[in-house]
């Protein structure tokens, strides 16, 4: 699939499963902006990336997703360095009980930020071409998972939101597609976080749980998670979709009831 001429920002793209999704992002010959905390890590990531797809086709820029304004002159600089945007994926995330409220700014504010900010600069209410939005959730929206109650509360939030807006923007003729994500365990750094006091609070004690839960259901390589927010991004007919990847069903969608009175 070529995504040559488009432009995409990507959130939490330094590690984990951002890399994974900014690497499809220019094999597809789209140009990415890379959003994210990690200044080291960041540009270590653009440095390879360099390295295997030419300069000019990869920016970092190193961005508290919280702050809102940081937030929004990452969108400026992109659209100043590319000259357009076309693909947004809110895709930063924690996990952190202990610091819970960190743990809502920056898994459902910050994507809530994220959606209006792309809108400001794809949607046809703002004169704009449209494009696609994709936020990350998690298996965790579904399941639950016992040991991360503000974790799974946020997960369940960016499912809400971004359905809510899928339909304002079929609605409202944006011509912005929005859709979401949500990957059981992959095998990212975040998954570490599960052993750290720091992160987990009280709830660290079930650290084995978690574990045990983990070998039950396997955890996820990044390329898959990559492979279906390509499909995310490129099916033009979907919008207000909710993609799951799990490892004993691969890539596949939540079905919901039709809504009756
Ligand atoms: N790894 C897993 O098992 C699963 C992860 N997810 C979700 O996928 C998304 C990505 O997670 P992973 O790649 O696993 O995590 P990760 O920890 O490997 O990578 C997250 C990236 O986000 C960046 N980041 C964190 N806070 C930030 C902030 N305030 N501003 C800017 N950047 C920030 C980090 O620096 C890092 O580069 C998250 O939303 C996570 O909740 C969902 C389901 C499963
Ligand atoms: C250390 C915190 C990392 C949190 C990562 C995350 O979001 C993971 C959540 C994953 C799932 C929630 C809990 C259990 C269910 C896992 C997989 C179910 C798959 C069911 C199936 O059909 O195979």
């Amino acid at each position: 699939m070529s995504l040559n001429g488009k432009v995409a920002l990507v959130t939490g793209g330094a590690q984990g499963i951002g890399r994974a999704v900014v690497q499809s992002l220019l094999q597809s010959s789209a140009k990415v902006a890379v959003v994210d905390l990690n200044k080291t890590c960041g540009e270590e990531s653009k440095a390879q990336l360099d390295a295997e797809f030419g300069e000019g086709n990869c920016n970092f820029i190193p961005c508290d997703v919280s702050n809102g304004d940081a937030l929004r002159d990452a969108f400026q600089r992109t659209v100043e360095q590319f000259g357009r945007l076309d693909i947004v994926i809110n895709n930063a995330g924690i996990n952190n009980e202990k610091n819970w409220e960190k743990t809502i700014q920056v898994n459902l504010t910050s994507v809530i930020k994220g959606t209006y900010l792309a809108l400001e600069h794809m949607s046809k209410e703002y004169g704009k071409e449209g494009g696609t939005i994709i936020n990350v959730s998690s298996m965790a929206a579904f399941l639950h998972s016992p040991h991360q109650p503000v974790y799974t509360a946020t997960k369940h939030g960016v499912i809400g939101f971004t359905r809510a807006m899928a339909d304002a923007s079929s609605q409202g003729d944006y011509g912005v597609r929005i859709n979401v994500l949500c990957p059981a365990f992959v095998d990212t750094p975040l998954l570490h976080s599960v052993e750290h006091e720091d992160n987990m609070g009280k709830f660290v004690k079930f650290k084995d749980d978690f574990k045990r839960s983990m070998n039950k259901f396997g955890v996820l390589q990044p390329a898959l998670i990559a492979e279906g927010m390509m499909r995310l991004i490129v099916d033009s007919t979907l919008n207000g979709a909710v993609m799951k990847i799990t490892c004993s069903k691969g890539i596949h969608f939540h079905t919901y009831e039709p809504m009756s009175a």
